[in-house]
C-alpha cells in the first residue's frame, strides 16, 4: 500500500483522488437475465475483474462503487468492496444505482461530495469515473489519466482511433456524411475530472430539456457541453466495454490467452544442454543527480513518492531504482536499452510523451515490451546506492507496487558507499539492476 499522509497532519493543500465504479446497469444487451457487474467472466464476476486494476499505487482516497439495486446481486457484488478496501488500504463506499448510467454517475459524485465534506477535506479533488463493464482495464489507463491530471487538464479521457469507416445515416436509411477517419476516437474509461468540474456538469445537465440529456452518453460530453476542453490520452484495446456476448467472449479470450502465456515456455526460449530451458539474465544500471533546491523537485523512488526528500533530476519522474529494472529487462531480452524504447535526454532522443511518467508505467510499458517478444519474466532484483531515503521501513510497499508494475517478483535493497563517491557526496542515486527471462 502506498503510503498517504494522517488525516490529522494533512495540510490545506493536500490533493485527493475518489474512484467512482458504475456497475449498476441491468445489462440488456448482454441478455444474461441478470446484472451485468455480477456475470461471471472466470470464477470471477466482471466488477471483481474490472477492480483488479485498482490498487494502492494509485494513491486513492475514496473508492465508490455504484451498485445493482436488485438484492441478490448487490448483496454478492457488496463483498468485492472489503477487497479492495484491503488491498487499497482505503475507504470504500457501496450505493445503489440509478435507472440510467448518468444517474447512477450523478449519486456516486454525490457520495464523494458528501465524503469530501465529511472529511473537511480543502484541496482540489480528482475524480475518476470508471465503467465496471470495461472490466480488463489495465492499471497504465488510470496512471495516463491521473497523469493528465496532475498535469493541470481538468477532464480527461481514454480513447483509440476507430478502425472502421464510420458514417452518419439519416432517418430513411440513407448515408448522410462520412465521418473523416483520422479525426475520429473511441472513447473509454477511466475518464478523469476535477470535483468542481463534474459538480459544474451537473448542475448544467439539470437545466437541459429531458431529451438532450438523455443523448449524453458520457460525462465528458456533458463537460463539452459546457464549453470546456477536454483532453485526450492514450486508452488500450483491453478497456473494451462488454455490452454484448460477443464481448463477453472477447473478454475470455484475452484472460485465457495471458493464462496461457503465463504456463506455456514460449519459443523465445532457447535449449541448452539435455534440452533444458536456460534462463536469460539482464543487468540494468541508472543514474539521477539529485535537483537544484530552486526546482522543489520531488522524490519518487522504487515506485514510491518520498515526501520531504530531496527530488531527483530527470525528464520523467527520474526514479533509478524502476529505470534500472526496465534496462535489466531490455537487456536480458536482447531489445537494447531505455533508450531504444523511451528516448534519452543525454542524447536528445527523449520523448514528450514520457516528462513526468512515473517508474510504474515504465515498468509496466517495459514488462509487455518483452513478454510480447515472448519472454516470462522470472525475477528483477535492484539495489539502490543513496546516503537518503532510508528505505527499510518502506522496502515491502515498494516491492509490492514494482512487483505489480513488472507483473513479477521484483526485490529491491539499498546501501551507501561508506562516504565515497558521488552517491557519498550526496550528489545522486545510483542503482543496479539483475532480471531473469524465461
Ligand atoms: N443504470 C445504470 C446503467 C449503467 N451503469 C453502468 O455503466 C456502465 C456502462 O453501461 P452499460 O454497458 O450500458 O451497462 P448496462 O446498462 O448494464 O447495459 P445495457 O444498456 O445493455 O442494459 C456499466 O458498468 C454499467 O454497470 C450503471 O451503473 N447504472
Ligand atoms: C462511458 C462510455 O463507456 C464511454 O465510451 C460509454 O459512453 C457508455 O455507454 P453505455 O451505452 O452506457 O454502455
Amino acid at each position: 500500500m502506498t503510503q498517504r499522509p494522517d488525516d490529522a497532519v494533512l495540510t490545506r493543500t493536500v490533493r485527493r483522488r475518489a474512484l467512482v465504479v458504475v456497475a449498476a446497469g441491468s445489462g440488456t444487451r448482454l441478455g444474461l437475465g441478470m446484472p451485468k457487474a455480477a456475470v461471471p467472466v472466470t470464477d470471477r464476476t466482471v466488477l471483481e475483474h474490472a477492480l483488479d486494476a485498482v490498487s494502492g499505487v494509485l494513491q486513492l482516497d475514496l473508492v465508490v462503487l455504484v451498485l445493482p439495486r436488485e438484492p441478490h446481486a448487490k448483496q454478492q457484488l457488496a463483498a468485492t468492496s472489503a477487497v479492495v478496501a484491503d488491498r487499497c488500504g482505503v475507504e470504500v463506499l457501496t450505493i445503489p444505482g440509478g435507472e440510467a448510467r448518468t444517474e447512477s454517475v450523478s449519486s456516486g459524485v454525490r457520495a464523494v461530495q458528501q465524503h469530501a465534506q465529511r472529511k473537511s477535506w480543502s484541496g482540489p479533488v480528482q475524480v475518476l469515473v470508471h465503467d465496471a463493464a470495461r472490466a480488463l482495464t489495465p492499471t497504465e489507463v488510470f496512471h495516463r489519466v491521473l497523469e493528465a491530471l496532475d498535469a493541470g487538464a481538468q477532464c480527461v479521457v481514454p480513447a483509440l482511433p476507430v478502425t472502421d469507416t464510420i458514417k452518419r445515416v439519416d432517418a430513411s436509411a440513407q448515408v448522410a456524411q462520412t465521418l473523416p477517419r483520422k479525426q475520429l476516437r473511441a472513447v473509454q474509461t477511466p475518464q478523469g475530472f476535477t470535483l468542481k468540474l463534474l459538480e459544474r456538469a451537473f448542475s448544467h445537465i439539470d437545466k437541459l430539456p429531458e431529451e438532450e440529456a438523455a443523448d449524453l452518453t458520457d460525462e465528458a460530453m456533458m463537460v463539452e457541453n459546457l464549453g470546456e476542453k477536454v483532453a485526450v490520452v492514450e486508452g488500450h484495446p483491453h478497456a473494451l466495454k462488454i455490452t454484448t456476448s460477443l464481448d463477453l467472449l472477447t473478454v475470455r479470450a484475452l484472460i485465457a490467452e495471458t493464462e496461457g502465456q503465463q504456463a506455456e515456455v514460449p519459443p523465445a526460449v532457447l535449449p541448452g544442454a539435455q534440452g533444458l530451458a536456460v534462463p536469460r539474465v539482464g543487468i540494468g544500471h541508472d543514474i539521477h543527480a539529485f535537483a537544484s533546491p530552486e526546482e522543489s523537485a520531488q522524490l519518487w523512488l522504487a515506485g514510491l513518492h518520498w515526501p520531504g526528500e530531496r527530488g531527483l533530476a530527470g525528464h520523467s519522474d527520474a526514479d533509478p531504482v524502476a529505470h534500472a529494472a526496465c534496462a535489466a529487462l531490455f537487456s536480458a531480452a536482447g531489445m537494447g536499452d531505455l533508450g531504444t524504447h523511451f528516448g534519452a535526454d543525454t542524447i536528445g532522443t527523449s520523448r514528450a510523451e514520457y516528462r513526468g511518467a512515473s517508474g510504474f508505467v515504465l515498468l509496466s510499458e517495459a514488462a509487455q515490451i518483452v513478454r510480447n517478444a515472448g519472454y516470462r519474466i522470472g525475477s528483477v532484483s535492484v539495489q539502490f546506492v543513496g546516503n537518503r531515503p532510508k528505505f527499510a521501513t518502506r522496502r515491502e510497499e515498494a516491492q509490492q507496487v514494482l512487483t505489480e508494475a513488472a507483473g513479477a517478483p521484483v526485490a529491491i535493497s539499498a546501501t551507501t558507499s561508506d562516504g565515497l563517491g558521488f552517491t557519498g557526496r550526496g550528489e545522486g542515486i545510483a542503482a543496479t539492476a539483475t532480471a531473469v527471462l524465461y
